[in-house]
């Protein structure tokens, strides 16, 4: 298909991209799935399962996936990849002493065939909080720059006020637009 005809087919054309939200629990995917959805704070209790939601946003379909992150529910988490546009990882900023986890769970998801051609947002949650890690700290610990194979990014934000969440969804169009 030629550039400019694929370009023409892409503004007409209503298709929906997959995003699965992971992360640890108690990160905050639940909360920005609504914050996303609604711009509201919804209270939250742990995810078992999953929640998802169809999200219009700037006139592109995304299909979310909020999964629950508990320790027992992490190994289901690969059941949700196949068709998997973009991943989030949510991390709790001020959550240092699992950060080791969580980098464990991203290189095992970016290892995995299904998610070969899924772009990564990071979101850095939780930014409100004192002591919370900067996203360039977070970058560092998690070795990001040594991530080749995938188009990643990391937004430092907060899911109480919404800041930060819609920069991240624009890297995700221009990933879309490109
Ligand atoms: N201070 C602060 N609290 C947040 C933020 N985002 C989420 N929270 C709180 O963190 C707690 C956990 O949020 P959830 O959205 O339920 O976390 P989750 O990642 O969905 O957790 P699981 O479903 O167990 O995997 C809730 O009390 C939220 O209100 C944030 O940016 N700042
Ligand atoms: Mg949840």
């Amino acid at each position: 298909m030629g550039y400019v005809f694929s370009k023409i087919w892409s503004l007409f054309n209503n298709e929906e991209h997959k995003v699965i939200i992971v992360g640890l629990d108690n990160a905050g995917k639940t909360t920005i799935l609504y914050q996303i959805l609604m711009n509201e704070v919804v209270h939250t209790s742990p995810t078992i399962g999953s929640n998802v939601e169809e999200v219009t946003w700037k006139n592109i379909h995304f299909l979310m996936w909020d999964i629950g992150g508990q320790d027992s529910l992490r190994t289901a988490w690969s059941t949700y990849y196949a068709g998997t546009q973009f991943i989030i990882l949510v991390i709790d900023s001020t959550d240092r002493e699992r950060l080791h986890i969580s980098k464990a769970e991203l290189y095992q998801m970016l290892a995995n065939e299904d998610l070969r051609h899924a772009a990564v947002l990071l979101y850095a949650n939780k930014q409100d909080l004192k002591g919370s890690m900067s996203s360039a700290e977070i970058s560092q610990q998690l070795n990001l720059t040594s991530v080749k194979d995938h188009a990643w990014h990391i937004q430092a934000c907060c899911a109480l006020t919404g800041e930060g969440l819609y920069q991240g969804l624009e890297w995700i169009a221009n990933q879309i637009r490109r």
